[in-house]
This record gives structure tokens, sequence and C-alpha cells, in this order.
């Protein structure tokens, strides 16, 4: 269970300070697939990275299990980034000199066995449909199939939240629909899943849609 309470994060530009999000209150239950929508610089990235741990909130409050990940040290953050929260950022992130079966190893390689990891690393790329791709490199496949390894990845650590930026723009109406499919099956096995998306065919998969409106988070679909 996700549980954010008065969220806020200020940047400063031209020498002012504005809240890039602003006292964000939602919750997300295990097993559930919501979605943010909002225009371009509504503060949805501000937010997902606020919440995979990768910056510092100005204020407010991110529970996730009973754990408020705000105060952990540097240590516990690195350990909750790579253990508890899966993130499929905006664009390509693959590494491009790794075969796929690596890159999706990768965030596993530190703390698990190496064969196990292999193990699931295949399983994970059969479940996204791209059992044979093993052994390629990113560079030969198409944005649909990057963005299904990318997916692969995230979940390596079986992670209780995962969050997904954007992970159908650019790509075709099938393609979408895939990677659409591929997180609502991932969140009815018990993942809760955060997505934020522009295209309106992609809310039909989705549970819940929240909006983002300059930094205000507002309900939009219950
Ligand atoms: N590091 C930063 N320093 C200053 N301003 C920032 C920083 N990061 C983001 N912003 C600003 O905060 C606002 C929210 O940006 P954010 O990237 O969260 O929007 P978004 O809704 O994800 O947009 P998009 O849909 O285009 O990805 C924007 O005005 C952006 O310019």
């Amino acid at each position: 269970m996700i549980k954010i309470d008065r969220l806020t994060k200020s940047f400063i530009r031209n020498g002012a300070e504005f809240p890039a999000v602003k006292e964000v209150v939602m919750s997300i239950e295990k097993g559930r697939l919501v979605a943010v929508i909002g225009q371009s610089g509504s503060g949805k990235t501000t937010l997902f990275n606020m919440i995979a741990g990768l910056i510092k909130p100005t204020s407010g409050i991110i529970t996730i299990n009973d754990k408020d990940i705000t105060t952990l040290s540097e240590k516990e953050l690195a350990k909750y980034r790579n253990q508890d929260v899966g993130y499929i950022l905006q664009g390509n992130s693959m590494l491009n000199n790794f075969t796929v079966l690596d890159n999706v190893c990768m965030p596993a390689y530190l703390s698990a066995c190496k064969e196990e990891v292999r193990l699931r690393a295949k399983e994970l790329l059969a479940e996204m449909g791209l059992k044979g791709y093993e052994n390629e490199y990113p560079k030969n496949l198409s944005g649909g199939e990057v963005k299904r390894v990318s997916i692969a990845r995230a979940m390596i650590n079986n992670p209780v939240l995962l969050l997904a930026d954007e992970p159908t723009s650019n790509l075709g109406p099938e393609n979408s629909r895939k990677v659409m499919e591929l997180l609502q099956k991932i969140s009815e096995n018990g993942t809760a899943v955060l997505v934020s998306t522009h295209e309106m065919e992609c809310l039909e998969y989705v549970d819940e849609i929240l909006k983002m409106q300059k930094g205000t988070l507002i309900k939009y679909r219950p």
C-alpha cells in the first residue's frame, strides 16, 4: 500500500521558487493500476521521481508498506530504489553495449545469485513476448520491444510498486496496447502500478485516473 501525504517539490526558476508538485495526497492499493494524466509540465515526472526516491521532496510524506521513504538514509534509499520500486523511465534507458538479457539482469546482479537472476530474467522476457531475444543488443530492437525489455528490467526484483512514465509515447496503437496489457497483468499479479500517459486510449486499461494540473492532483475518474 502506497500513501502520499501533502507531497510538495519546489524548484527555482528566474530567481523565484515555484511548486512543480503541490500538496499531493493520494494512495494506491496493491494490485491497482492507476493512471496520472496531465499536460506537459504539469508535474507528473517530478511526482514519479520523488516516489522512486530519485529526488527529495521539499515537504510531505511517501509511505510504502508503512515505511516513510522521505526519512531514509542514502544507503537505505539506494536499497529501496533497487528492491522495492521498479521504474520505467521516459525514453530509452537501455545500456546499449549489453545484451537484452544482461540489461534485464543488471538491477539484480549485485544482490542475488547470478544463475537465479538469469532464469527469472528469461521468464520475464518470455512473459513480455520476447523469448529468443535474450542475446540480442538493444539497438536491433524496435521501440515497442525496447519498452517491453524495460518493463522486464523494472520487474526483476519483484517490486511492490511499478512506476511507468509515459511508457507508450512514440509507440503505435498495437505496441501501446501490448504495453498496457502487460502493465495490467502485472497489477493483477499484485504489484501496484502507477502510469503516466498523454494517450486517452491507454485509459481503458486502468482502475483509476488522476489528473495533474499545475502541480496539483485531482481525481478524474475513481
Ligand atoms: N530540476 C528542475 N529544475 C527546475 N525546474 C524543473 C526541474 N524539473 C522539472 N522542472 C519544472 O517543473 C515542472 C514540472 O515538470 P515535469 O517534468 O514534472 O512535468 P511533466 O508533467 O512530467 O511533463 P511532460 O509530460 O512534458 O513529461 C515544469 O515546469 C518543469 O520545467
